[in-house]
């Protein structure tokens, strides 16, 4: 563990702060929300690629160590956590999409870039895709090694977030994921692979690719986000407790009973292959669904999707299938939909449109 956070080649360029730069003409204003993560991190060394302390460096520091971001936009930034993101919460959820809400309301705002750490990165991009209302670019980006190690990622991606963040093309199309050289959509993008910087993957591709400052698009997202969203940050207080329960060979159905006991409003089962649900647990599953807990069957097979009536009788249990939503993502969809209805058809609506 690293105590103190040692001059890195990011922030020891010692630049003044991004947002005391001198604004260029015409530049479009960009609001960086710090939360924490890798892209805030420092090593001991810079041999130090995966054993470093996330979290470390503050917002200021990071953005003054950037000075190529003043070419890009008028950048300033606010730091709204210093976590790493396998703590975030839901509490953590709404206080950063209700702020990037507020954010994008204020004419003086033309885009918002989230830096975070890469674990529940695609959760809290989805999240905010589902719930903020603006046409306003939306960029969350992490990286994958600290400042502080030799060939470290995050300045470019930062610098690539800010750019996309700053960019009149990428209005409209939801919010965003830089990393990579890549823009991935919120939705579809997950972190695939560890330690490579190649971390981030879609099964459907990525939208484009930004390169020296230029955005390069191929595709655009076709599901509900943003604008077109029935969810809505500004009204949204609270997320009902959704659960995610992982199947395996001879597994028990004590996750599930419990989950059931402390609450739950939905389980969401991890499924093997198409989403299939082992005999034994059947039962525990039709309980807890006879009980009023909405059941959400995903796979824990990262690609592919789940349908209908396939493996189980889904019509027949009142089940509902995840689509092609990653388990941890069914469950942010699935605790949105329940702030609005009760009806496993218009939550397998609600699986079907976003
Ligand atoms: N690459 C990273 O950002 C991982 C660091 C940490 N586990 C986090 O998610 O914040």
């Amino acid at each position: 563990m690293v105590d103190s956070v040692p001059a890195t080649p990011v922030a020891a360029a010692a630049a003044p702060a991004a947002a005391s730069q001198p604004a260029q003409q015409g530049q479009r204003n960009v609001v960086v929300l710090a939360t924490g993560g890798t892209i805030a991190g420092a090593g001991a060394s810079a041999m130090n690629s995966a054993t470093y302390s996330a979290a470390k460096v503050p917002v200021d520091k990071l953005l003054a160590g950037l000075p190529e971001l003043s070419k890009v936009a008028q950048v300033r930034g606010e730091q709204v956590f210093q976590i790493a993101s396998e703590s975030f919460t839901n509490d953590n959820l709404l206080v950063l999409a209700k702020r990037v809400s507020a954010l994008v309301k204020q004419p003086d705002v033309d885009g918002v870039v989230i830096t975070h750490g890469t674990d529940t990165l695609a959760e809290t991009a989805y999240f905010l895709s589902l719930t903020v209302h603006t046409n306003k670019p939306i960029v969350v980006v992490g990286s994958m090694r600290p400042g502080t190690a030799l060939s470290a990622d995050g300045a470019l991606n930062l610098v690539n977030a800010v750019s996309v963040a700053a960019s009149k093309d990428a209005e409209g199309k939801g919010v965003v994921v830089t990393m990579n050289d890549e823009i991935q959509t919120a939705r579809d993008v997950n972190k695939d692979v560890n330690i490579k910087t190649s971390a981030f993957q879609s099964q459907w591709g990525p939208l484009g690719m930004v390169v020296e400052g230029k955005n390069y698009w191929f595709r655009a997202p076709v599901k509900r986000h943003t604008m077109q969203s029935e969810f809505n940050i500004d009204s949204i207080t609270s997320l009902p407790a959704v659960e995610v329960v992982y199947s395996y060979g001879n597994v028990p159905r004590t996750a599930i009973d419990a989950f059931v006991g402390t609450g739950a409003k939905a389980i969401v089962h991890a499924g093997t292959g198409n989403g299939s649900v082992a005999d034994r647990i059947v039962p525990a599953l039709q309980e807890a669904r006879s009980k009023g807990v909405q059941v959400i069957r995903s796979a824990r097979v990262p690609y592919g999707f789940v349908l209908r009536n396939a493996e189980q009788p889904d019509d027949k249990y009142d089940w509902v299938v995840a689509h092609d939503l990653r388990p941890e993502k069914a469950r942010l969809l699935a605790a949105l939909a329940l702030t609005k209805t009760n009806d496993p058809k218009e939550i397998q609506r609600i699986f079907w449109e976003y």
